[in-house]
This record gives structure tokens, sequence and C-alpha cells, in this order.
């Protein structure tokens, strides 16, 4: 009689990171070049939305398998992952086969920072199934550098690794760069609507030099006031500079300013957010709804990425 061989995992973890908005930001020119120190100084938030990454180690044979949201991911789709496992493949003590199973509720490519989660919430479990005698940090820091290779991202990890309404004061991976959390004292929720996606890579690679510095006046700004309706306002003054409140952010950009709510574009998304006071939740959303696109009403999560 055939009989088949399942081999079981020999260790399983996995590890959650929230998606994130950055309203402003910029890119520090730096004498030091290595990823770790690369990066952006802005300001954004964590989402209760995001990554959860499973993954399942098995002994006696190498490569890896990543399934996004339960299919077989092309190479393209999660290039950010693959750089997460030939990291860990290369420093492991002895060959393993990973089985990744990321489960993302945050549409990918409308700025809410999937690539970020993919690389964190991924670099945290593998971490903790390889038993690494690398703390959290360094798990988040090699990220961060997945971030950087891959040109997906420049802040989002270390937002995402540190949660909150945050200000990111110093570029660079957890550990290297600065974050300082601003405590909101009302219930806020972030009302976001994903319309069409952007690609980060293009974006940064075409479209930067038009605004560098812009964000760095508005980050010292907020560090004076705190506020984040000073926050809404000088995004939608960044995205606008960009030229991202206009096309299909238009109308849903403007319906809301006529409801007399800030709101802005997330960086880099065709997607309209804004962060109202939980009694607000209603209206903003009623607003958006009325568009085409997918309408997510997130709470702030304030803990940043964890293993589970
Ligand atoms: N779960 C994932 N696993 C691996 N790579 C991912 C994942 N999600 C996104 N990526 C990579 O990041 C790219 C999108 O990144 P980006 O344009 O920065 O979008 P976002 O704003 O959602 O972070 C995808 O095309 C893919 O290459
Ligand atoms: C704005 C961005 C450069 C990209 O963010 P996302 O498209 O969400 O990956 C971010 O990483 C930042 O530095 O603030």
């Amino acid at each position: 009689m055939a009989s088949t061989v399942v081999t079981a995992p020999v260790a399983v973890a996995k590890a959650f990171s929230p998606g994130h908005v950055t309203g402003f930001f910029e890119i520090p020119k730096l004498p030091s070049s290595g990823p770790q120190y690369r990066g952006s100084r802005g300001a954004g938030f964590s989402i209760d939305r995001g990554i959860s990454t499973t993954v399942y180690v098995f002994d006696g044979k190498t490569g890896s398998k990543v399934l996004i949201n339960g299919r077989t991911a092309k190479p393209k789709d999660a290039e950010v992952s693959q750089w997460v496992i030939d990291r860990y493949a290369k420093s492991a003590e002895k060959p393993f086969f990973v089985r990744v199973e990321h489960e993302i509720d945050i549409p990918v490519g409308f700025g809410l920072g999937s690539s970020g989660a993919a690389a964190l919430s991924l670099s945290y479990a593998l971490n903790a199934a390889l038993g690494s005698k690398q703390s959290m940090q360094q798990a988040a820091q090699l990220a961060h550098e997945a971030e950087i290779a891959c040109k997906t991202g420049l802040g989002t990890v270390i937002a995402e690794y540190a949660g909150g309404f945050e200000m990111r004061t110093g570029a660079g991976a957890p550990g290297i760069g600065t974050v300082e959390k601003i405590s909101l004292e009302d219930n806020y929720k972030a009302v976001i609507l994903c319309i069409s996606p952007i690609s980060t890579k293009a974006f940064l690679a075409n479209r930067m030099d038009m605004i560098n510095g812009l964000g760095g006046r508005m980050l010292d700004k907020l560090a004076e006031t705190k506020s984040i309706d000073d926050f809404m306002k000088m995004s939608y003054q960044f995205a606008d500079t960009l030229g991202l409140t206009e096309g299909k952010c238009r109308a849903p950009v403007r319906a809301l300013r006529a409801a007399g709510i800030e709101c802005s574009v997330a960086l880099f998304g065709e997607t309209v957010f804004t962060i109202v006071p939980e009694a607000c939740t209603n209206e903003a959303a009623d607003v958006l709804q009325k568009f085409e696109g997918t309408l997510l009403v997130c709470d702030i999560d304030g803990r940043g990425a964890r293993v589970l």
C-alpha cells in the first residue's frame, strides 16, 4: 500500500504588524549611506488593521513558499518577503524550508504600509521560530533593511515598530532612527477610502525632488504643537503640493472638506484619509461611502508590531 509521508514543521510562529499612514515626510541627505541609517523623517499613525504572518519551519530541505491570503504569491508580489527569508537563510545555523502565510487585511499598494508590515511581521515570526539570538529590535532592523533594499518604503518599519500617532524625528531603522509618540486625548478613529494603488518605488524615484524640505519644516511645527488638527492640515498641504489631491481623490477630498472635515491623501496611494474623534466617525464614513473604493474605519494601533 502506498503511503504519504507528511513532515511536521519543527517550529511555528506568528506575528502581527499594524498598517501605517504617512501624512508628510522628508528624506534627509546623510553622509553615511548604510541601509540602517537611511530612511525618512515624518509623521503618521499606525492602524489596527495590518498583516499577520505565520511561518512553518521544516528541517531537511531548503527553500520557501509564500502565500498571501491563502494563494501562492508571484515573486513580484512577495519581493520584500523573499528578501527577509534569504537573509535569515544566509545566517541560519542549519538549512531550513519555510512556508510563510501572510494574512493581509489592508489593500496592498494604497499607502497603508503593507510592504513594511509584511517585512516586519515576517521578520518577527522567523526570528521567533528559528530561536534566533537576535533581539526584536534587530529583527525589526532587518525588516527596515528589506524595505530600503526593495525601495518599497523608508520610515514605515520604524513607525509600525513603534505604533501610535508618531513623529519620526530621526531617520533610520528601529534603534537608530528616533520616534516620538503623541498621545491622543480622545478616542480617535481613522476613516480611509482606498481608491487606486500608487507604486511607492516609482513615486520615490520620480517625484520626490519637488518637495524635499517641506516635510521637515512641517515636522518641526508638529513637534511644537503636537496637535492632530495641525497634522491633518499639514498632511493636506503636503499631498496637495505633490498633486495627490487631484484626480480620483479630488471629489472625496472636496466632499469631506465641504463637510468641515480635514482630510488628506495617504503616501503613497490614491487613498483619502482623515482622523476624527470617535463621535464624528459616522459623519466622515457617510461622506466617503458615496465614492468608489474600499472604505476602512480603523482604530489607531498604539502597541506596534508584536509576536502573537
Ligand atoms: N505581503 C507582502 N509580501 C511581500 N511583499 C509585499 C507584500 N505586500 C507588499 N509587498 C511588496 O510591496 C509592494 C507594494 O509596496 P508599496 O507600493 O510600498 O505599497 P504599500 O503602500 O501598500 O506599502 C508590492 O508590489 C510587493 O512587491
Ligand atoms: C511614504 C513612505 C516613503 C512609503 O509608504 P508606503 O507607500 O505606505 O509604503 C514611508 O515609508 C515613509 O517614509 O513615510
